[in-house]
């Protein structure tokens, strides 16, 4: 079976290309007229998140649990899970280890291997790295056109962007007092019978570089949502915020005024009809649209971070039509314009190409060097090239997951 290896990169149009794949308007894929072909993608789970919303039963996940509060590993595995019992002729992967913990991409990485001579693979991949083994043909998907690569063009040159210059200072910066502004004290969660947190002792202080890492389900999500307000299990627990404790002091809108966050998932909510400028612009005002005048100060700060991202020349183009890396750049410095006491950045380089993860790595470093701005970056791996100081690893037990602090 001749399973293909597309390289996209962050200008590829990939629903397009999904969508005329399915249609049979592809020459290089004719031979898939009348076959039944699956999608096991981000898009995919999307659409059963909605549709089990919508009807209120229960498609792809267990009797016991919503698809849509599983972590994003176990997500995966109930859609590869239901894709399967469907008997399909081919499956399209789209980036299928993104989000997964080294031990599940090995897994599935075997799943797929055992069914590649019976199920025909069409591989999405944005890095190198993730290529199947079994894949021998490969193309790389230019915007709409797909050209065809022989092995000699496999090599692919890095070509990352240096960011020439300082981090612009911010205006009327929030202080904290507090030297600690994040402790948990043994912080132990779990949902009905199942158990998430184990007492989790953790202390964010000022300044400090975190990242924050953990299998699929290792309650990462769990541990962010307690800081930036958004889950009830803070309550009764023992967290302290920029020196209140949680639930005692601070509103969840205070709290979120010393809090820059960015996950991609957020990149969804902006219909992207502002100019990445504006976008900028709006993160010191704190509004989405330019309702607040801007200054000419304001101006000048964010013209100083688009010379920095080298995006200045596209200062004007619309949200929506720069490339998905320069979106994340974009919405990582509009999480960081305020230099606020923390910034969290959840999974920030998913689904993003080998070149402009780098760039948003290599961003992320000059943040901790430059500024004291506490930093922490979750992720279910280790990221090549970040230089944190300090790393709250979590491990999964039977009574939930435990800390362990790697310096
Ligand atoms: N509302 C809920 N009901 C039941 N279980 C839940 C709920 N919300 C989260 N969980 C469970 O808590 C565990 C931790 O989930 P969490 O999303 O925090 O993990 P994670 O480390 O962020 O995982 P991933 O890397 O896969 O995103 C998972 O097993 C998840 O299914």
């Amino acid at each position: 079976m001749e399973h293909w290896g597309i390289f996209t990169d962050n200008k590829s149009k990939k629903a397009d290309f999904v969508s005329n794949l399915q249609k049979n308007r592809l020459p290089e894929f004719l031979n898939l007229k009348g076959s039944k072909g699956y999608l096991f993608s981000p898009l995919a789970l999307k659409k059963f998140i909605e549709e089990e919303e919508q009807h209120g039963t229960k498609i792809i996940s267990s009797k016991e649990q919503a698809l849509k509060t599983m972590s994003s590993g176990e997500q995966k595995k109930a859609l590869w899970s239901n894709i399967l019992k469907e008997s399909p002729d081919y499956i399209i992967l789209d980036n299928p280890f993104d989000n997964l913990d080294a031990h599940f991409q090995d897994e599935l990485k075997k799943l797929l291997t055992n069914q590649s001579n019976k199920i025909l693979f069409i591989q999405l991949a944005s890095r190198k790295s993730d290529i199947l083994p079994f894949i021998k043909k490969f193309a790389i998907l230019k915007e709409n056109k797909l050209k065809i690569l022989d092995k000699k063009d496999l090599k692919f040159k890095e070509n990352i962007p240096r960011l020439e210059g300082i981090i612009p200072p911010p205006i009327d910066k929030t202080e904290v007092d507090e030297p600690t502004l994040i402790a948990f004290k043994n912080v132990t969660v779990s949902y009905g019978r199942k158990h998430v947190l184990q007492g989790i002792d953790w202390q964010v202080k000022k300044g400090e570089f975190w990242q924050l890492i953990g299998s699929n389900g290792s309650g990462k999500t769990t541990i962010i949502s307690m800081i930036t307000g958004d889950s009830a299990k803070a309550f009764g627990q023992e967290i302290y915020l920029f020196g209140n404790k949680k639930g005692s002091g601070e509103s969840v809108w205070e709290i979120k005024q010393k809090i820059g966050y960015f996950s991609p998932s957020m990149t969804d909510k902006f219909a992207g009809r502002h100019s990445i400028e504006n976008m900028l612009i709006s993160g010191l005002l704190d509004s989405i649209g330019l309702y607040v005048k801007p200054t000419e100060i304001h101006k000048r700060i964010i013209k100083s971070w688009l010379e920095l991202l080298n995006l200045w020349e596209s200062r004007n183009s619309l949200f929506k039509d720069v490339s998905l890396g320069e979106q994340r750049l974009v919405m990582t410095v509009r999480a960081m314009v305020k230099h606020p006491p923390l910034l969290i950045l959840d999974e920030p380089t998913s689904g993003m190409d080998d070149n402009s993860a780098k760039t948003l790595v290599n961003l992320v470093n000059k943040f901790a060097h430059e500024t004291n701005t506490s930093i922490i970056f979750v992720s279910h791996r280790k990221e090549a090239g970040l230089n944190p100081e300090k790393t709250l690893e979590l491990t999964k037990t039977e009574k939930g997951s435990v800390g362990k602090i790697v310096y």
